[in-house]
């Protein structure tokens, strides 16, 4: 069995960060740990308060896991700010995880900021250069390549310079904009499509945790980037389809949905 890790916050609803990218990697056959880089008072509705944890303690969970476990691949999601933005890439460098997926992420589904604005320096400059794929959605690919995005033509462009920021893959997410749910994958020479129907539900957070989280496993279990990608999506798809209606907001993605355990 491979062994993924999530670096991310918790939500503690269930639907999101490195809950919903625990439930993603069992689903997907691979043993999951997790380092916290923020506790999150969060449900399906809003964000009530968020913690911060203490960078030596972030940086100590990234230790105890590769001083004694083999770790195939890393997603990182959640970072509030430089400080834990800084530390996470020092240790990516330090122990050079064969594959790094990093979702970006700025903005809860139900709002509520995730990550501090002054931080995103340090985001194009620490990380961005370390990963193996980053996956921002419309809104996070507007504030990295700093243009707006409204046709596929546009997120080709913004692909394009955030590969030259140092990104190796990168995967622009069009759930935000209308019409099919059309992602666009660039490796630095080709450009892969991937569509899926648009499923019409309220029932989204944590769609994109998931998403990243099932391509993180996908690699570790030696897919090559498009299989990885076009996998994940099917499972997203099916775990959308199969969504929860749980709390007042946004529900979140289901993970154990039948179609998928018979495929
Ligand atoms: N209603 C939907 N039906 C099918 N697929 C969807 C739907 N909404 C989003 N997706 C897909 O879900 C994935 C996540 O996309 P999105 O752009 O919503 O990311 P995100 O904003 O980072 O997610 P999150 O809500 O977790 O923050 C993409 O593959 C997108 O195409
Ligand atoms: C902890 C956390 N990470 C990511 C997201 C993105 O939806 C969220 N809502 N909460």
């Amino acid at each position: 069995m491979k062994n993924c890790l999530t670096i991310a916050g918790s939500d503690c609803s269930g639907g999101a960060g490195i809950q919903a990218d625990l439930k993603t990697f069992s689903a997907l056959g691979t043993f999951g740990m997790s380092v916290v880089s923020a506790v999150v008072a969060e449900n399906t509705s809003r964000v009530i308060s968020i913690q911060d944890i203490d960078v030596k303690i972030l940086e100590d969970q990234i230790d105890a896991v590769f001083e004694d476990i083999e770790v195939a691949a890393v997603k990182v999601g959640m970072l509030p700010g430089i400080e834990s933005m800084r530390a996470v890439a020092a240790k990516l460098r330090e122990y050079r995880p064969p594959v790094i997926v990093m979702d970006p992420v700025m903005v809860a589904t139900g709002g509520g900021n995730l990550m501090n604005p002054e931080a995103l320096g340090t985001l194009k400059k620490e990380l961005i250069p370390v990963v193996t794929l980053l996956t921002p959605n419309i809104p996070e690919v507007e504030i990295i390549a700093g243009t707006g995005i409204r046709t596929q033509e546009d997120m080709k462009a913004a692909a394009v310079e955030i590969h030259r920021m140092g990104a190796q893959n990168v995967l622009i997410k069009g759930g935000h904009l209308e019409g099919e749910a059309y992602d666009l994958l660039y490796d630095g020479v080709n450009f892969y499509s991937f569509s899926a129907e648009r499923i019409d539900t309220k029932n989204t957070h944590g769609t994109g945790c998931t998403l990243s989280s099932a391509i993180t496993a996908n690699l570790a279990k030696g897919m090559d980037m498009p299989s990885a990608v076009a996998e994940a999506k099917r499972y997203l798809t099916e775990a959308i389809r199969h969504g929860l209606a749980i709390g007042k907001g946004h529900g979140p993605t289901n993970h154990f949905h039948e179609f998928y355990r018979m495929n």
